[in-house]
């Protein structure tokens, strides 16, 4: 196990806005609150002197990519959160299977995870421009911070000058990583363990306002809720037949639990995902009213609707504060917006290496 610098931040009670001017609302923030004492060594744009373009490449990688294919936004935003929930965010789920290393794509959470080869695209601009310089893990943040923005997220300030790790920690991606199944108690205790409240657990789902989520990972809720061969109550009845036309009992090829932990591990885990995946299940889309319907709103108010795709999604209506926090974002899409930007600052802080620790991978796949 490597050491790692604890750089939970406990102050957010800054607001952050959906800013117009980046720069100035960063520089600002950074300015008027103490993060440099919360989050060890980390620091407001850390490259400036190193690499002073590595920031902009990336957004403009992200931005032309995006530009090619809209479903770059959701990966990168969802390999943030299963890079920084296993261990920190250290890119340790770049890393392929090698000699010595169980790779974490090969564990079952991460066996659709996508996004790996845009990482390989803008490692391989920012090695051009600054070899050794820009870390895996701020690229993995970076990005995200992005896509969050393209997928109508807020934005929010990030520092940089996270190290990659030289492990990786399959064991910890197979156990630890929340599954669709999850009820409100194990899912409230999971992102507790993370340091996030009931508040932040349920902004943190409304990332799945945006992506795809494939029939299998709700397909019991359909037809055969917890063996009772009846649908799950909770679904709305009109919905459920909008959900069961697009995920028939043909066409869904997999078992619905195929997420479980003790299923086989995926094959290998060079390929280009992003590109080459080709899901034989349906997916049903988040924004499935609509791409532009609002990052965040659309997802809560379904929610209160009896319209959640996944179990745990619909496990936050469950629950007195988990369901006040799901009205809330409903019916405010700032509060939602500052929330969630201050959730996803949050995450791309947890457990964090900084220098001398870890390393700046050349190859984000492999260690030096
Ligand atoms: C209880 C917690 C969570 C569970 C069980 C969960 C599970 C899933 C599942 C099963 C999918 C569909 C994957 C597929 O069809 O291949 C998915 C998609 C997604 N998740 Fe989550 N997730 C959780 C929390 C989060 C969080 C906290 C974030 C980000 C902050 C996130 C971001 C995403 C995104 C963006 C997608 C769409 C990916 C795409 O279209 O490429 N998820 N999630």
């Amino acid at each position: 196990e490597t050491n790692k610098v604890s750089s939970r931040n406990t102050d957010n009670s800054q607001s952050f806005q959906r800013a117009p001017s980046r720069i100035k609302v960063e520089k600002k923030l950074t300015e008027t609150h103490s993060y440099n004492s919360l989050q060890g060594s980390l620091r407001y744009d850390y490259y400036n002197e190193s690499c002073p373009l590595a920031e902009k490449i990336v957004r403009t990688t992200v931005h032309e990519l995006f530009n090619g294919r809209r479903n770059v936004a959701p990966a990168l935003l969802r390999l943030l959160f299963h890079d920084c929930f296993v261990e920190g965010c250290d890119a340790s789920v770049l890393l392929d299977a090698a000699d010595g290393i169980a790779s974490e794509k090969d564990s079952p959470p991460n066996e659709s995870l996508k996004g790996f080869d845009l990482i390989d695209i803008i490692k391989l601009k920012l090695e051009k421009e600054c070899p050794g310089i820009v870390s895996c893990a701020d690229i993995v943040v970076l990005a995200a911070r992005e896509s969050v923005l393209l997928a109508g997220g807020p934005f929010y300030p990030l520092y940089t000058g996270r190290r990659d790790s030289t492990v990786s920690f399959q064991e910890v991606a197979t156990y630890e990583l929340p599954t669709p199944q999850d009820d409100l108690s194990k899912l409230i205790e999971t992102f507790a363990s993370r340091g996030f409240d009931q508040r932040e657990t349920v902004s943190l789902l409304g990332a799945h306002s945006t992506g795809t989520i494939r029939c299998k990972f709700f397909f019991n809720r359909l037809y055969n809720f917890s063996g009772t061969q009846e649908p799950d109550p909770s679904i709305d009845t009109e919905f459920l037949s909008l959900l069961r036309s697009k995920c028939n009992r043909s066409q869904t090829s997999s078992s619905p639990l195929s997420i479980s932990p003790s299923l086989s591990p995926s094959p290998s885990s060079s390929v280009n995902r992003l590109s080459t995946a080709s899901f034989k299940d349906p997916v049903m889309k988040m924004d499935y009213e609509g791409p532009g319907t609002g990052f965040g709103t659309v997802y809560y108010s379904s929610l209160l609707q009896g319209k959640g795709l996944l179990f745990v999604d619909q496990q936050l209506t469950a629950g007195e504060e988990t369901e006040t926090w799901v009205r809330a974002y409903a019916s405010d899409v700032s509060l939602f917006q500052r929330d969630f930007g201050l959730t996803m600052n949050k995450l791309s802080n947890l457990q964090v290496l900084t220098a001398p620790m870890g390393q700046v991978r050349l190859n984000c796949r492999k260690v030096n």
